[in-house]
């Protein structure tokens, strides 16, 4: 293994294994697989780049730090050479951190002094200018992120948010300095003098430039529109040959689940619900217990074959009022469990193609499903790749950010899970 990634939840995995999969053009990525928390096995043989994917946005920070860092010990096991943190590539995280906490403790146990941070995305619309992150052609702060249910972004300043978070001083290296290569970039940031350090970006150009200069670096940090270049390294170098990801498609019965309230899943669903059977999830009556998992695998099962869609996401207004009377943690937890319980239960009476928006959501369900790793299979949109089970089942999953992805994201990916290459 060349590469290890420790991501902050399942879809932040998918989206950086993809990344890594793909590589840079023609030259091909690196042979990655994605492990489902942290695993106890050795990686399959031929591994390149391995992603451990957490679920340890939102928990506390303590568990956060304990959770990666034995994700880090793993992946050194495995021969790890460069560890790389993802987050989100909209910094998703709570006032505690865990970002900046992980981060420290992560650059204690590798030994790092100077650390970068890199969220930029551009593909779906994040850039970083000036030290603030910007969606699309909004601050961060002015997007639909500053209402996320568990992650509220109020800030776009991300070295204000990363220096609220740790003890560690955050500098920054400016636009010019990326822009002026690779070299004078590795001076750039030896120059800032602080250990943390928040680099613009806009471009995919500009990531490449930054990825070289991480070029041996032992631990890196950032979203995973770096991560293309972070393979290439390996590949330019000589050490691996370069390879497009694919997986065998699957045509078993279909279901999509949405949890996710972020404003590309309201938009899919609207699209879906005009088409495919859909059904929303009544809140009040989960919370007060009066609806189960079984109802709704009933309305999925009745339903395969036409994409059914089963949905709890809710608007602003919505959200509003079920987070004060019921509080966002316990609502946030019975629907996350409720969606984990649906998916196996779906999948014991024959489902095989599960498409699931959000990240949490998606962590909850693939921990419900309880596959230890995941293939890396065909990009559906950018950051959503196919993902198939290592374990025999015959299961594909689709685990998709919840503001990635075009208004036919859930037909779209159905249709990529069933393509055999
Ligand atoms: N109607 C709802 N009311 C309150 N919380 C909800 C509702 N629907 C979903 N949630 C919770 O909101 C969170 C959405 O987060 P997530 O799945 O990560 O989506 P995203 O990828 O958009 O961030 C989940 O924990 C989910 O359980
Ligand atoms: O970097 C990204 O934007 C994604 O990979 C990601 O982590 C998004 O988080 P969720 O929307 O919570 O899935």
């Amino acid at each position: 293994m060349f590469l290890g990634v420790i991501a902050d939840d399942f879809t932040g995995a998918g989206d950086i294994a993809v990344a890594l999969a793909k590589g840079v053009g023609d030259a091909g990525g690196l042979a990655t697989v994605q492990f489902l928390g942290i695993p106890t096995d050795n990686a399959p043989v031929g591994t390149e780049a391995g992603v451990v994917a957490l679920k340890s946005r939102s928990i506390s920070s303590e568990d956060a730090v304990s959770q990666s860092l034995q994700a880090a010990e793993w992946l050194l096991s495995q021969g790890a050479e460069q560890i790389i943190f993802k987050y989100c590539s909209t910094f998703d995280s709570t006032k505690q951190g865990n970002i900046g906490p992980v981060a420290e403790a992560l650059a204690a146990r590798l030994e790092s002094t100077q650390v970068i941070f890199c969220p930029s995305f551009p593909a779906n619309g994040r850039t970083v200018y000036q030290g603030n992150l910007f969606v699309k052609d909004v601050p961060l702060s002015e997007s639909s992120m500053a209402y996320h249910p568990l992650t509220p972004m109020k800030d776009s300043d991300i070295r204000r948010v990363l220096a609220a978070q740790c003890k560690t001083a955050v500098g920054h290296v400016s636009y010019p300095h990326v822009l002026s290569g690779s070299e004078n970039l590795t001076h750039a940031i030896e120059q800032c003098h602080a250990p943390f350090v928040v680099i613009d970006a806009i471009t995919d150009d500009d990531l490449l430039t930054i990825a070289r200069s991480q070029r041996g670096v032992r631990f890196v940090t950032g979203g995973s529109g770096i991560a293309p270049g972070l393979a290439h390294n390996f590949i330019s170098d000589g050490r691996a040959q370069g390879q497009k990801p694919s997986v065998a498609g699957v045509t078993g019965p279909e279901i999509v689940l949405a949890g996710s309230c972020s404003s590309a899943t309201l938009g899919q669903i609207k699209h879906h619900k005009a088409h495919h059977p859909a059904k929303l999830i009544d809140v009040d009556a989960v919370m007060a217990g009066t609806v189960s998992a079984d109802d709704y695998v009933t309305f999925l099962l009745e339903n395969t074959g036409k994409a059914p869609l089963l949905y709890s996401s809710a608007d602003k207004a919505q959200l509003k009022r079920l987070q004060e009377q019921y509080g966002v943690e316990p609502v946030a937890t019975r629907l996350d469990e409720l969606f984990g319980e649906i998916a196996s239960k779906a999948v014991s009476l024959g489902v095989r193609r599960i498409v699931v928006a959000g990240g949490e959501t998606s962590g909850a369900v693939a921990t419900a499903l309880g596959h230890a790793s995941l293939r890396v299979g065909p990009e559906i949109d950018p950051g959503v790749p196919v993902l198939s089970a290592t374990d025999g089942s015959g299961v594909v999953l689709a685990l998709k950010s919840g503001n990635f992805g075009t208004p036919d994201f859930f037909e779209k990916a159905l249709h990529v899970m069933g393509e055999t290459p």
